[in-house]
C-alpha cells in the first residue's frame, strides 16, 4: 500500500489542507455508488427483467467486490477531490472546525456500531469491539450524551458494546429504551415496528430453513428485521440468493428490502430509519428545533445515510462517514476506519477536559 501525502491549496479552506491520501492495494475493498452506476441502475430497471436485475446491481454496488489496482477504477484526481470535500475530521484545522462549531452548544454523539466501532468481519456473531475502543467510547459518554445506533437488534449490540448510560437504538432505530438523564431518569421507549413482529418471525423461519440450500449464507434475526448475509457467498449465487429472498417477500408486500454492507436487509415498509431515530432521540433529550445542540453522527453504511441526510437538511449537525474509498454521501466529513473513529472521540474528549479547565 503506497501512502501520498499531498497539500492542497483550496481558498475555501483557508489556505493548504494537508491530506494523507492512500493508493489502496489489491486488498481493497471499493464501496463507491457513482452518479454513472446509479444511471445504470435506472436504465436496468426499464428493461425486461429489469427489476430483478437492479436488485442485483444495488446488490453489488453496496457490495463490492475487490479490484486488483484500484486506480484502473478511480482516478487520482477523484480520490483527491472526494477527500476535498469530505476532508478527514482529523485533518490539520478540520478538527478544530468541528469543536468550534459546537461553541455554546451541547455536542450529542451517535454511534454505529459495525465497520465503525468495530471492524467488518466474516462471521456478523464476532464483530467484536476492542477494549480501547469501550474505553474511547466510555470517556465520550462522560462529557456528551451519547447513543450508538445500529441495525443490530438492541440487546445484541449492548452485548458488544457493554457500556452502561448509554443510549441503544437497535434494529435501524426501531427499538429504543432508555433511562433518560436529562429528565431524572425517566423511561423512554419507542418501537414503531411491533405489530410486525409475528411477520417477521415468520420470514425468519421461511429464510432460514430456504437458505439452507446456499453456501456461506447466514440469516440473522435482529428483531425488528432480519439480514440475509452474503459476505461469504460465492459471487455466482449471489443472484439465486437474492431471486429467493425477493421471492420471499413477494408474499409479504408490508416489508421492504434494502442494502448494506454484502448483507441483505429485510424491514418494515414504516416510515422509520436511523435519521427519524436520530431526530427522536434529540427530542426525547429535549432539543428539538433547538440552536443549543450539535448533534454528531459517525456511520460507515448505507443506512447512516439517512441520518446524514436528515442532519444536511436540519442545517445543523455534523456527519461523519467511515470509509477508505470514494462514496456518495452526505456526510460532511469523513475518517478511514473503526481506529480513526477512535482517534477522534479521544481527541474530543481530551479537548472538553481542556476546555473545561481554560472556561
Ligand atoms: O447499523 P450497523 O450497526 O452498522 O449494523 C448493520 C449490520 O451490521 C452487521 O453486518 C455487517 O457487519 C458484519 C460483521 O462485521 C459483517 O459480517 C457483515 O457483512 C456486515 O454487513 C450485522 O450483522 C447486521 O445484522 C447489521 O444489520
Amino acid at each position: 500500500m503506497v501512502k501520498q501525502n499531498l497539500l492542497i491549496s483550496d481558498g475555501k479552506l483557508g489556505g493548504g489542507l494537508a491530506i494523507s491520501l492512500e493508493i489502496l492495494g489489491e486488498d481493497t475493498c471499493l464501496e463507491i455508488s457513482s452518479s454513472s452506476s446509479r444511471r445504470k441502475l435506472m436504465k436496468s430497471e426499464s428493461q425486461p427483467g429489469g427489476k430483478v436485475a437492479t436488485f442485483l446491481a444495488s446488490m453489488r454496488d453496496s457490495s463490492p467486490t475487490r479490484f486488483r489496482d484500484t486506480t484502473d477504477r478511480f482516478g487520482t484526481d477523484e480520490r483527491i477531490s472526494w477527500v476535498v470535500r469530505h476532508p478527514s475530521a482529523l485533518a490539520l484545522g478540520m478538527f478544530d472546525q468541528i469543536v468550534h462549531a459546537s461553541r455554546g452548544k451541547q455536542i450529542v454523539m451517535f454511534l454505529d456500531y459495525d465497520g465503525t466501532l468495530s471492524p467488518i468481519v466474516e462471521d456478523p456473531d464476532r464483530a467484536f469491539m476492542s477494549d480501547e475502543m469501550r474505553e474511547a467510547v466510555k470517556d465520550t459518554a462522560k462529557y456528551f450524551p451519547t447513543a450508538i445506533v445500529s441495525g443490530r437488534c438492541r440487546d445484541k449490540v449492548y452485548s458488544f458494546v457493554r457500556v452502561a448510560g448509554l443510549i441503544y437504538a437497535g434494529s435501524h432505530g426501531m427499538d429504543i429504551k432508555f433511562r433518560n438523564k436529562k429528565s431524572r431518569g425517566e423511561a423512554v421507549s419507542f418501537q414503531p415496528a411491533s405489530e410486525y413482529l409475528p411477520m417477521i418471525d415468520e420470514v425468519y423461519q421461511i429464510l432460514l430453513e430456504m437458505m439452507e440450500s446456499i453456501p456461506g449464507a447466514k440469516v440473522e434475526t435482529n428483531k425488528y428485521c432480519l439480514a440475509v448475509h452474503f459476505r461469504c457467498v460465492d459471487e455466482n449465487k449471489w443472484s439465486v440468493l437474492a431471486e429467493q429472498v425477493r421471492s420471499v417477500l413477494k408474499g409479504y408486500p408490508k416489508l421492504k428490502l434494502t442494502h448494506g454492507r454484502k448483507v441483505i436487509e429485510i424491514r418494515p415498509a414504516i416510515e422509520w430509519d436511523k435519521g427519524k431515530a436520530v431526530e427522536f432521540l434529540l427530542k426525547s433529550l429535549g432539543y428539538a428545533n433547538s440552536d443549543d445542540v450539535l448533534p454528531v453522527y459517525i456511520g460507515d453504511d448505507q443506512t447512516d445515510e439517512d441520518a446524514f441526510k436528515m442532519l444536511r437538511d436540519r442545517g445543523q449537525g455534523v456527519g461523519i462517514i467511515v470509509s477508505r474509498v470514494p462514496k456518495e454521501t452526505d456526510a460532511s466529513y469523513s475518517l478511514q476506519d473503526p481506529s480513526e473513529v477512535m482517534h477522534f472521540l479521544r481527541r474530543l474528549v481530551e479537548w472538553k477536559q481542556y476546555s473545561n479547565l481554560t472556561y
